[in-house]
């Protein structure tokens, strides 16, 4: 099963058979499409309203008070139902924008091979840096996340991030679908250099250069 979005493959099942503490990210995580049910995909994006809502606010002090009572209620409910970083629908879930992962701002991949993946990204109230511009760090994130998967690819192994470059080119907006492009521009033994763009339209907004490295069995 790949870990870029598009496979048709049907979810992987089953137990593990070896220690999930060992080593980096997983190739082999359990992947799935039904894990947290049918409905899981519009659970994330009532959070990630949530998310954009709670950014945007200013509520009156009855309203936080009755905001904290819900919360509490509403985060017992999800504490009841932890789970490992494995097998969590959270980052596993490739038919979601960005694996269902809220941490990543979300992106759709269109296309993914050993050369390259192409994808589109909409930042939101929550990313916002400052006068409607995405945070640079959110930028940052999601072409972490974009060049991880094209190492990834292109090796078929784990790999990290030993270094990324971001220069920011012009202003990123908010609530406006971007392009990101990424590609490999060298392997050399365990070290794979990675390339990527951000667009709005024709309008570069950032740029980015990376060295990921592929880790060692056992590596952390
Ligand atoms: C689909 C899912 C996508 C997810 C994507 C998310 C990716 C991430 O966020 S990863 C988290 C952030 N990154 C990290 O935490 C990594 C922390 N650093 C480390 O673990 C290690 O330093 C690590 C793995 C990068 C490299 O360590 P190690 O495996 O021991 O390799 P090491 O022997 O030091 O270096 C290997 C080669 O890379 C080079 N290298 C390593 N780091 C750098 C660097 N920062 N700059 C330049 N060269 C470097 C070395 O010089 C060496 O080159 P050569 O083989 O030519 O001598």
């Amino acid at each position: 099963m790949s870990i870029d979005g598009t496979s048709e493959s049907a979810p992987v099942t089953g137990e593990r058979t070896e220690d999930a503490h060992e080593g980096g990210f997983r190739t082999d995580m359990m992947i799935s499409v039904d894990r947290g049910g049918p409905r899981y995909g519009e659970f994330i994006e009532k959070v990630r309203e949530f998310m954009d809502r709670a950014r945007a606010a200013f509520p009156s002090e009855e309203l936080v008070d009755e905001l904290i009572d819900e919360l509490t209620v509403v985060n017992a409910k999800l504490a009841a139902v932890e789970i490992n970083e494995w097998e969590s629908p959270s980052g596993t879930r490739i038919d979601l924008p960005a694996r269902g992962n809220i941490t990543l701002p979300p992106y759709l991949v269109d296309k993914a091979g050993d050369d390259g993946v192409q994808a589109r990204v909409t930042f939101t109230r929550f990313h916002l840096g400052g006068n409607n511009a995405a945070h640079g760090g959110f930028i940052c994130t999601a072409f972490d996340d974009l060049l991880g998967m094209t190492s990834a690819l292109a090796t078929g192994k784990v790999t990290r991030t030993a270094y990324l470059t971001v220069n920011y080119r012009s202003i990123t907006p908010l609530n406006t679908e971007l392009t990101v492009s990424t590609s490999i521009v060298r392997l050399e033994g365990r070290k794979i250099f990675v390339a990527a763009t951000m667009k709005d339209g024709e309008r570069l907004c950032a740029e980015a250069d990376g060295l990921f490295i592929a880790l060692n069995p056992g590596q952390p």
